[in-house]
């Protein structure tokens, strides 16, 4: 079968692959302000047979703010946008170090939720302050929801009793014994179409193991189950926080890998500190 020839004319894309905890990413440099991908464009160099594969796409882009490195944006894999990614948020830290962008051990960075304060802690290992959680149900955002003893009940009575907050993007957090068992794949979908979550929600099943060390899986807005999300370790150590289940110091451990979580006091920003990794260099045409 001959190869299909190559346009020499298609539009070719430089990308790089990275990941944070295993949760894994196809980082555009926009910087320049050349235009963002489209939704059509983001599923396809999301998909794991016919494109690159990621969870997210991650854009660099020109800083929003004096004194901020670059800006980012994230596209979930199904091409909507989000407004949060804490693992994507170290590994533009480390693509802009790399880039020599971002010198010193501390720089800033502009995200749709606002700055963020990025240390770099060596070893590919990036502290970033992620922002102060919203737990006001109308911001995270949440309509028609019922509220007893500080668990919200979904429109659907079959799913669950859960915690609610914002880190920029919406989280949902239902505590279990077993979260190797717990129905991920079912309730997980189900939360996220209920009427109580107008733009969706990500939804973390936790298992508290210690005062300082929680089990968490993450099924994801726009994506399904991840090997990590950053923002859903932040959201669910601060749920459990403010319950009073666990330390104000935290390790994460989810499938892909562990994060620490900070949060010394309600009104300062959440600190979650993870690696990073690049995988590879690459060049998309999608002619
Ligand atoms: N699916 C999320 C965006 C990515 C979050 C996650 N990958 C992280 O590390 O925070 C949403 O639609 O809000």
């Amino acid at each position: 079968m001959s190869a299909r020839p190559h346009a020499a004319s298609a539009p070719r894309l430089h990308f790089t692959k990275m990941h944070g905890a295993g949760n894994d990413f196809v980082v555009l440099d926009l910087r320049g302000g050349r235009p963002p991908p489209s939704p059509e464009r983001c599923r396809a160099l999301a998909d794991r047979h016919v494109g690159v594969g990621c969870d997210q796409i991650l854009t660099i882009e020109d800083p929003l703010s004096d004194g901020a490195v670059a800006a980012y944006g994230i596209w979930n894999a199904d091409g909507s946008r989000s407004q949060q990614c804490g693992n994507g948020a170290r590994c533009i830290a480390a693509w802009l170090v790399r880039d020599g962008a971002a010198g010193g051990e501390r720089f800033q960075l502009d995200s749709p939720t606002g700055r963020h304060m990025v240390e770099r802690i060596g070893d590919g290992r990036f502290r970033i302050a992620m922002g102060v959680p919203e737990f006001d149900p109308t911001r995270i955002p949440m309509h028609r929801f019922a509220r007893p003893q500080e668990q919200y009940i979904a429109a659907n009575p079959s799913l669950p009793p859960f915690g609610a907050v914002s880190m920029g993007n919406p989280h949902a957090l239902i505590e279990a014994d077993d979260i190797a068992a717990a129905p991920v794949a079912t309730i997980g979908p189900a939360l996220q179409r209920d009427g109580v979550f107008p733009e969706s929600v990500n939804v973390g099943f936790a298992q508290v193991a210690s005062r300082d060390r929680v089990r968490l899986r993450v099924y994801e807005r726009g994506v399904g189950e991840t090997l990590a999300c950053g923002s859903g370790a932040c959201a669910a150590a601060a749920i459990l926080m403010k319950r009073g289940r666990i330390d104000r110091s935290v390790t994460i451990a989810l499938p892909g890998g562990e994060l620490l979580i900070e949060w010394p006091d309600d009104d300062a920003p959440v600190m979650m500190s993870g690696p990073t990794a690049f995988v590879f260099e690459g060049e998309w045409s999608d002619e």
